[in-house]
C-alpha cells in the first residue's frame, strides 16, 4: 500500500472558544494533498466564525482539499481512517472505536501544547484500548523529544498597506495612511488588565489597535473613561489565513490560548501571551515553563506574570512602556522574537512528525 495515499480522519469537538478548532483545522490542512483527509467537527457554528467559506448547514462539504464532516452523535454506521487523530481527548463513539479495527494502522490523542518538561516522557506512549487499537499521546512542544509545532499555513499574501486598506474601515485605512501608528493586534480574554494597557499608552502619540468584534468588549467604553488618544479598530473576526497574516504586519501581538499563540511565534513580533485560565492557577505552572523553554529575560517574564495575573496594574504599566512601547526598547524585544522563531523553525514541525510516526506505525502493523 502506498502510505502517501492514506485515509486520515480527524476529530475535533468544539469545548469553547476557537482553539480546538483553529488548531484542527490548520492541521487537516498542512497534510500534503495526495492524504484523504476527512475533517469531523461538532460545532460548524463556530468552525464558520474562522472559516466563512464553510457552510454551517451540510453535513458533507469539501473545503481546500479536505473533506468536513458535521460530527453528531445519531451516526452509527463508519468507516475508519488508517490515520486516526483524535483532538483533545474527544472521545470517539463506541461505533467507530469498533470500525477501527483490523484497519486503523495508527491512533493518535493529539494533546494540548504544553511547554512542561514532563511532556517529554509521555509523548508518544501507547495506551491499549478495548478495540485493541493501540492509541498514542501525541504531543506537540518546543523540543526535539516532543511532536513540534504546527507551522504557518502562508507567507505574506499582500504587502502591509495593501492588506490592511482591505483590513480596516475606510476611516482606520485613512488614519494608518495618514500617521503610521504604532499597530497593536489585540487578542485576549475578557479579564484581561485593558485599563493598564490603554494607560501605558499615554505617551505614545499615534496607536491603532485593531481588535476582533467580541474580544475585549469593554475596551471602548474603557478608553472614553481614560479619555485615551488610541484608535481603537474593531474588525469583523476574519479567517485563519488574514489573522496570520495580522500577526505578521503588526507591531506587537497580543495572543492568546494556542493556536494564535504558536503563530506569533513564526510572525517574529514582540508578542504577549494572554494563557487560558486553568483549575488552581495551572495556566501559570505552563507560563513559566514556557519563559524557561525560550530563556526569556527576566523583563519578558514580569511582563508576562503582569499581563496575566492582572494584579498588579501600575508595576504593567511601567514594564509595557519600558519594552513595548518605547520605540528602541521594543527592537531588543523584536531582535529575542526574531532569534526565538529561526531556532524553532529548525525543529521538525507537527504535521511532518504525525506522519512520520504513522509510517513506523503501519510499517509495524
Ligand atoms: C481573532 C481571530 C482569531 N482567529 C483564529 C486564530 C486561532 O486559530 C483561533 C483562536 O484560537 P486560540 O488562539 O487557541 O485561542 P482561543 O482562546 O480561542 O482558544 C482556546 O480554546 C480553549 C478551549 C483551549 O483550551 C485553549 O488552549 C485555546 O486553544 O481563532 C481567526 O481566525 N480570526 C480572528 O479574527
Amino acid at each position: 500500500m502506498n502510505l502517501k495515499t492514506s485515509t486520515i480522519d480527524i476529530f475535533c469537538r468544539v469545548i469553547d472558544n476557537f482553539g480546538d478548532i483553529g488548531v484542527c483545522w490548520r492541521l487537516a490542512q498542512s497534510f500534503p494533498t495526495s492524504y484523504q483527509i476527512r475533517l469531523w467537527v461538532d460545532d460548524l457554528k463556530s468552525f464558520n466564525k474562522i472559516e466563512p467559506e464553510l457552510n454551517p448547514k451540510l453535513a458533507q462539504q469539501f473545503l481546500k482539499t479536505v473533506e468536513i464532516r458535521h460530527w453528531h452523535p445519531h451516526i452509527d454506521c463508519w468507516q475508519a481512517a488508517d490515520l486516526v487523530i483524535e483532538a483533545f481527548a474527544c472521545d470517539l463513539p463506541t461505533s467507530y472505536q469498533e470500525a477501527m479495527n483490523g484497519k486503523t494502522r495508527c491512533w493518535l490523542n493529539l494533546e494540548y501544547l504544553s511547554a512542561e518538561p514532563w511532556v517529554e516522557g509521555y509523548h508518544l506512549q501507547p495506551s491499549i484500548q478495548p478495540n485493541g487499537v493501540p492509541k498514542y499521546f501525541f504531543f506537540p512542544g518546543f523540543s526535539e523529544k516532543t511532536g513540534g509545532l504546527l507551522r504557518l499555513q502562508q507567507g505574506l499574501k499582500d504587502s502591509a498597506a495593501a492588506f490592511l486598506n482591505t483590513l480596516l474601515s475606510p476611516a482606520g485605512a485613512a488614519y494608518y495612511e495618514e500617521k503610521k501608528p504604532l499597530l497593536i493586534n489585540l487578542f485576549c480574554y475578557p479579564h484581561a488588565p485593558l485599563e493598564a494597557l490603554l494607560r501605558a499608552l499615554t505617551n505614545t502619540p499615534e496607536v491603532m489597535i485593531i481588535v476582533a468584534e467580541s474580544v475585549a468588549p469593554q475596551l471602548e467604553t474603557l478608553a472614553k473613561r481614560l479619555n485615551s488618544q488610541a484608535h481603537i479598530e474593531r474588525i469583523d473576526f476574519i479567517v485563519q489565513r488574514d489573522y496570520e497574516q495580522l500577526l505578521q504586519v503588526a507591531d506587537i501581538n497580543f495572543i492568546r490560548g494556542e493556536d494564535s499563540f504558536v503563530q506569533a511565534h513564526w510572525a517574529a513580533k514582540p508578542m504577549l501571551w494572554h494563557i487560558y485560565p486553568q483549575a488552581e492557577a495551572h495556566h501559570m505552572v505552563k507560563l513559566e515553563a514556557w519563559l524557561d523553554t525560550i530563556q526569556a529575560p527576566e523583563w519578558l517574564r514580569q511582563l508576562h506574570r503582569l499581563w496575566n495575573q492582572n494584579l498588579a496594574q501600575e508595576a504593567l504599566i511601567q514594564q509595557l512602556q519600558g519594552h513595548a512601547f518605547d520605540n528602541s526598547a521594543r527592537l531588543v524585544w523584536q531582535d529575542f522574537q526574531a532569534a526565538l522563531s529561526k531556532r524553532l523553525s529548525l525543529l521538525p514541525d507537527l504535521s511532518q512528525q504525525i506522519l512520520n510516526f504513522y509510517e513506523d506505525c503501519a510499517k509495524k502493523s
